[in-house]
């Protein structure tokens, strides 16, 4: 990482996933989900080139959205709520397959949220992980058990190929910038319920609109 990027702390992207959820867990604001990403993007990229295919296309997604934020109806943009009711009342999206709206808000959002399913399995095995896991093995694992379901042969293949080289436990718990590995495993368990508690509430709100299988 350059010295002029910012380091990647854990209890920033914490922060963020915490502060999301507004209405007694019942929305979520979508500046600071967006955040929260930002912040993993962070640490992706720490961990080198080879997973610049994934970060690209978080961050391409991550920008489609903050320039609905940005824009002249940024306001509706705000939650998860406003944004699928406005999506949908001005048949803003695109129901069964790519057509005049390939890169609504709704779409976007459903592809991050499946990536959070990813992160949370992935969390909670190196939340509940010994000294000799390897991190490959726990995130291929959390990968093929979630996000694989969407993905083609190719893209399976190449992020599979990816994670045999994510560092060892140790080595990735420092770079989380949080203290000993005590300290991390303590910070994973505070950050698990919150990022749980988004995921549910999105999947739930995109159940009720019949949204999980946007094309
Ligand atoms: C506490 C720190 C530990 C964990 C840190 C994790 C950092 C992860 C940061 C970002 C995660 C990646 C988000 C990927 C979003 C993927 C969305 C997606 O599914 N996109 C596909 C479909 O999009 P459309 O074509 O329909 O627009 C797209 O085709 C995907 C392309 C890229 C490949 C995605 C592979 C995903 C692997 C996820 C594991 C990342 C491994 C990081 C290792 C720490």
């Amino acid at each position: 990482m350059s010295g002029t990027e910012e380091k990647f702390s854990l209890r920033e992207v914490l922060v963020s996933f915490k502060s999301c959820l507004v209405d007694d867990d019942q929305d979520v604001l979508v500046e600071h989900y967006l955040k929260g990403w930002k912040g993993l993007v962070r640490f992706m990229n720490s961990l080198g080139t080879v997973f610049s295919f994934v970060s690209k296309d978080a961050v391409s997604k991550i920008q489609i959205m903050e320039n609905y934020l940005s824009g002249e109806q940024g306001e509706r943009y705000r939650t998860l709520q406003s944004m699928v009711e406005y999506e949908l009342s001005s048949n803003l999206v695109d129901l069964n397959k790519r057509d005049n709206h390939p890169e609504s808000g709704c779409r976007t959002i459903l592809r991050l949220h499946r990536a959070l399913r990813w992160l949370q399995l992935f969390l909670e095995k190196l939340r509940t992980s010994t000294e000799d896991s390897k991190t490959s093995n726990l995130c291929a694992e959390a990968y093929n058990d979630s996000l694989a379901n969407y993905h083609p042969w190719i893209i399976r293949k190449t992020a599979n190929l990816a994670f045999m080289v994510l560092p060892a436990r140790n080595t990735f718990f420092e770079v989380m910038n949080v203290g000993t590995t005590e300290e991390v495993v303590d910070m994973l368990g505070e950050a698990m319920p919150y990022v749980s508690n988004v995921y549910d509430f999105t999947q739930e709100l995109y159940s009720q609109h019949n949204l999980l299988d946007l094309p």
